[in-house]
């Protein structure tokens, strides 16, 4: 919205080219020792939890979550706040093995994070086995030198007490197999709330002394175009299958409060175009007589709104950008 601008070199006096610890120069955010203030990321393959874990941990809704794999893609950060620590919780994309080039641009992006962060956390999900997705994350983690590792066995609720423990030997494995040091082993149920905050104490435990990098009660610093995108996003994927997921793109054309409107009843209007490969998939997009689109559209209104607090009209489009997953220039003027 027009009177909240929100980019993330205003907000944290860093630009995105900058080392994330560039801002560290000691003391607490009044002064006082002992603060400690830094980022972390959660890697996994997709649908591991890591959405869901940033969400618990920051206790409110900051980034999408689906049951579609390889939904998120930009990196969003959610901020938890205490009166001892700061910790920014950087939300990257599922680390996986690259097929287009948009899959390639969305590794070099997590392997430049998982560098440039105080400490990355691996999700593992209890309810499944260890497999050939994790051991290719876990080897790609090992290249990172710098970075304080943690491991994390996520949907606890999924699984007995035995494969939990089982889950946990194997995960030490994992890590005395490629030469990783975690410094900590995790369950946690980001969905029964079991372990989040003592998971929240040891990640703290793990960042350096520094200041206050954000104000109070802020929770995320992506722009609120793009958090709205990703809400009309996860609304569009509902119901979707085989590889329309991945054809979906959304960006928010225009946004801004309607004038001519009394003060106690504002409204926003929003018009986004959602972005598909083919004409076919644009079909499926829009519905009989535009029934689905309509759907789309009322369901993302309503989590809009409850994350703005402003009643929302929403414009929806679709439109039709040729394979731009493999393509560099659409890829750019999509945002990637
Ligand atoms: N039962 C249970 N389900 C969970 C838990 N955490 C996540 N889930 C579910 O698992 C699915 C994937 O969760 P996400 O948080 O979106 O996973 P992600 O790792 O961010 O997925 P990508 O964006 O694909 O990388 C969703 O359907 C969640 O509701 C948990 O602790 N318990």
């Amino acid at each position: 919205m027009s009177e909240t601008p929100t980019t993330p070199g205003s907000r944290s006096g860093r630009t995105s080219g900058e080392r994330l610890d560039d801002h560290r120069a000691g003391g607490g955010a009044d002064g006082s020792a002992g603060f400690r203030s830094g980022f972390a990321s959660f890697v996994g393959r997709p649908n591991a939890g890591k959405s869901t874990l940033t969400n618990a941990l920051v206790g409110s809704k900051v980034v999408i979550t689906s049951s579609k794999p390889q939904t998120t893609r930009t990196v969003v950060r959610g901020i938890v706040h205490r009166p001892d620590s700061q910790l920014v919780l950087v939300d990257t994309p599922g680390l996986h093995r690259p097929r287009t080039l948009l899959g390639e641009r969305l590794n070099d992006l997590v392997k430049t994070t998982l560098a440039e962060v105080d400490v990355v956390a691996v999700c593992f999900p209890a309810n499944e086995k260890i497999g050939p997705g994790d051991r290719f994350i876990v080897a790609e983690m090992a290249k990172v030198r710098r970075t304080t590792k943690v491991a994390i066995a996520t949907k606890t609720d999924l699984a007995t007490p035995e494969q939990i423990g089982q889950h946990l030997l194997d995960i030490a494995a994992l890590g005395a197999e490629t030469g990783i040091e975690w410094a900590e082993i995790v369950p946690v149920s980001a969905q029964a709330g079991d372990q989040v905050e003592l998971l929240q104490d040891l990640l703290v435990a793990l960042l350096p002394t520094g200041p206050q990098l954000y104000p109070d009660g802020e929770l995320s610093d992506a722009p609120e175009e793009a958090i709205v995108a990703e809400l009309i996003r996860e609304a569009a994927l509902e119901g979707v299958r085989d590889e329309l997921p991945h054809s979906i793109a959304v960006v928010v054309e225009e946004m801004g409060l309607r004038e001519d409107r009394p003060e106690d009843r504002p409204l926003l209007d929003i018009h986004a175009s959602v972005f598909v490969e083919r004409d076919s998939q644009k079909g499926i997009m829009i519905g009989h007589k535009g029934s689905r689109l309509r759907k789309v559209g009322s369901d993302a209104r309503v989590q809009i709104e409850a994350l703005l607090g402003t009643p929302v009209y929403l414009d929806l489009r679709v439109k039709i950008a040729k394979d731009w997953q493999r393509d560099p220039r659409q890829l750019r003027r999509l945002g990637f």
